[in-house]
């Protein structure tokens, strides 16, 4: 008889939550339990230990978070929460159980001054209120349990929920021409290949208790961009398959002022998750071009 894992995720509509379900929908051994509000509500951390109890998942994956980058700015008490004290009684809950939790943080805890991909080991200076939340969740879980593993990943995109490709789709059906930032580079993650690196690192972290399998991982798709860069080959697979297109003006970020501050590099070496996993995700503009050929079809 085959066990089957039983692998609590956070949030329903997300685009990591959903992309877990479509990508376990294909396996027998894993069943994705998708607990949102009211069950799980991050922003109300005291019923949560108990609920998740109730589960008794075989791991705890946080996937939800207060994701708004902007709105954060002037909403921080509710991103500390949700972002912050939220993980740490999901952590509670795991330490409890005694089961591993995977946390998902973000690039947004660096300040993006480093002049080279950053390594898990650089120190982290969050630049807004988004990035200092999600710290907070990362040493909260820390502390919790040392049975964890944090992935930052970044720029994160997909068929699901609202993305940068979405938008850019959305806008080039009645824009010719946008303007799109270009100092700022980082690593563009299809939600779908986070998926199937989440089921590979959650697998490991069940079969073997091994110290070297936890701590912090970066993970991102492979190869670099802009945003500009990114907008321009999203528009050119996008025209090349009939679906609407426009001209990508590159612009300063200083020509389009926004509420926070990004990283002006963001980009993650993942090195360590493919030497301590196994887990190399697959080039950004592959994972682009089947996310766009799935919102043209
Ligand atoms: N999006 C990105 O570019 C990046 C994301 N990340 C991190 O990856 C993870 C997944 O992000 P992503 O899938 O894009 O997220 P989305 O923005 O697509 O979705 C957010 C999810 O969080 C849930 N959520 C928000 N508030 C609460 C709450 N109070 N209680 C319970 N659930 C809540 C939402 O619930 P509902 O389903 O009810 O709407 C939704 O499922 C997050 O931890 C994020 O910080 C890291 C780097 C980049
Ligand atoms: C829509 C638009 C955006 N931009 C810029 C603004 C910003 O610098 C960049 C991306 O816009 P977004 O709003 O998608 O960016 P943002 O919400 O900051 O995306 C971030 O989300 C959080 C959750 C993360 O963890 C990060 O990894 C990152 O993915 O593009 C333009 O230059 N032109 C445009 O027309
Ligand atoms: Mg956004």
């Amino acid at each position: 008889m085959s066990m089957r894992r039983r692998y609590l995720v956070t949030g329903l509509q997300g685009q990591v939550v959903q992309s877990l379900v479509e990508r376990a929908a294909a396996r027998q051994d894993v069943e994705i339990l998708a607990v949102g509000r009211p069950q799980i509500d991050l922003a109300a951390p005291d019923g949560i230990v108990d609920a998740v109890l109730a589960l008794k998942p075989d791991i705890v994956i946080s996937a939800a978070a207060y994701t708004a980058v902007d709105q954060a700015e002037s909403d921080e008490a509710a991103a500390l929460t949700v972002n912050g004290q939220g993980p740490a009684a999901l952590a509670k809950a795991a330490a409890m159980l005694d089961i591993p939790v995977l946390q998902i943080s973000t690039d947004y805890v660096f300040d993006g001054s480093k002049p080279a991909p950053y390594l898990e080991s650089d120190p982290v200076a969050p630049l807004g209120v988004y990035g200092r939340s999600k710290l907070e969740g990362e040493r909260a879980v820390a502390a919790a349990t040392d049975n964890h593993a944090i992935l930052r990943t970044a720029w994160v995109y997909s068929p699901f929920g609202k993305n940068f490709l979405k938008t850019m789709l959305k806008l080039a059906e009645t824009r010719d021409e946008l303007n799109v930032v270009d100092d700022q580079r980082g690593n563009p993650t299809s939600a779908l290949d986070i998926a199937d690196a989440v089921l590979a690192v959650a697998s490991n972290l069940i079969a073997s208790r091994d110290a070297a399998l936890r701590g912090v991982f970066h993970m991102t798709g492979s190869g670099e961009a802009s945003w500009a860069e990114f907008a321009a080959e999203i528009f050119r697979i996008s025209a090349e398959r009939g679906g609407p297109s426009a001209k990508v003006n590159p612009i300063p970020s200083s020509a389009y002022p926004t509420p926070a501050k990004r990283p002006a590099n963001s980009r993650l070496d993942c090195g360590k998750l493919t030497a301590v996993h196994g887990v190399t995700l697959p080039s950004w503009q592959a994972s682009t071009a089947e996310v766009v050929a799935r919102m043209l079809s």
